[in-house]
């Protein structure tokens, strides 16, 4: 007798910036063999190409003129995740300092909003209806753009084991300068008009300040194997 294969099953993750969201979803997607989508270098992307293009980052209306001109593509092997814009590979460009310090202001718009998450639900739509599912993570994934996910996470973690994590991923950043650039960073996502950060009514919150990677993986495989076999 053959057994069936695995529902598809999509689950979205989000949270602050430095809880773990890609590193999880990653790990998550490449064990459970899901897709996985990086929304937050999709932002980048669309930034780097406007700092690239010389567009007026404090004018939102300038913003807005052009949210539909780079082409935007985001490659979803989780052991390979790959982003281009207009053919270009951006992946390294996209984590500069300017770049992290003017995607919030960029992903504020609400042009620039619909435009990528229109792009998220069709990239979200075909792993579905391949069979394969998919991790989606960013900041308004389960409120916003795929409210119907079969299975939402909201990654928690203090301010100090976040600044601690991206600073000793930045090889001896200043822990409080980084600190600061993260609070900054969350609390111009949080308050935006369209689509901010926030949990969903129906997510599972996992606060990761005590976990180790490794603990918020297996947790987050636990959900998702439970939600499939439920499917
Ligand atoms: N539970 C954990 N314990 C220790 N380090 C962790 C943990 N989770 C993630 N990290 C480390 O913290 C850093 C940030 O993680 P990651 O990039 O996955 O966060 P993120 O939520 O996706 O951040 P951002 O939204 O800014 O992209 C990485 O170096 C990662 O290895
Ligand atoms: N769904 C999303 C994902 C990301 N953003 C914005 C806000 C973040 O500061 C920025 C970069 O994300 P990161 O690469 O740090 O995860 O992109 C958003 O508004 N919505």
């Amino acid at each position: 007798m053959e057994t069936a294969a695995p529902a598809a099953v999509i689950v979205a993750i989000d949270g602050p910036s430095g809880t773990g969201k890609s590193s999880t979803s990653k790990a998550v997607a490449a064990q459970l063999g899901l897709s996985y989508l990086d929304t937050g270098a999709q932002y980048r992307a669309i930034t780097w190409w406007m700092v690239n293009n010389g567009i007026d980052l404090t004018d939102p209306t300038a913003i807005a003129a052009v949210a539909g001109k780079a082409e935007i593509l985001s490659g979803t092997d989780p052991a390979a995740p790959t982003i281009t814009v207009d053919g270009t590979d951006v992946a390294g460009p996209i984590r500069t300092g300017e770049v992290t310090s003017k995607v919030s202001a960029v992903s504020a718009v609400p042009e620039v909003r619909a435009r990528i998450t229109e792009l998220q639900r069709s990239i979200a739509a075909s792993a579905a209806a391949d069979g394969v599912g998919m991790v989606v993570e960013g900041r308004d994934i389960g409120t916003t753009v795929l409210p119907d996910a079969d299975l939402k996470i909201f990654l928690t973690a203090s301010p100090e084991a976040r600044a601690a994590r991206r600073s000793g991923e930045l090889k001896g950043a200043d822990v409080k300068a980084t600190q600061e650039a993260l609070i900054k960073r969350d609390a111009a996502d949080s308050s935006r008009k369209t689509s901010p950060l926030a949990k969903a009514g129906d997510a599972v919150e996992v606060d990761t300040t005590d976990l180790t990677l490794q603990q918020v993986i297996e947790c987050v495989v636990t959900l998702v194997e439970e939600k499939r076999t439920s499917k």
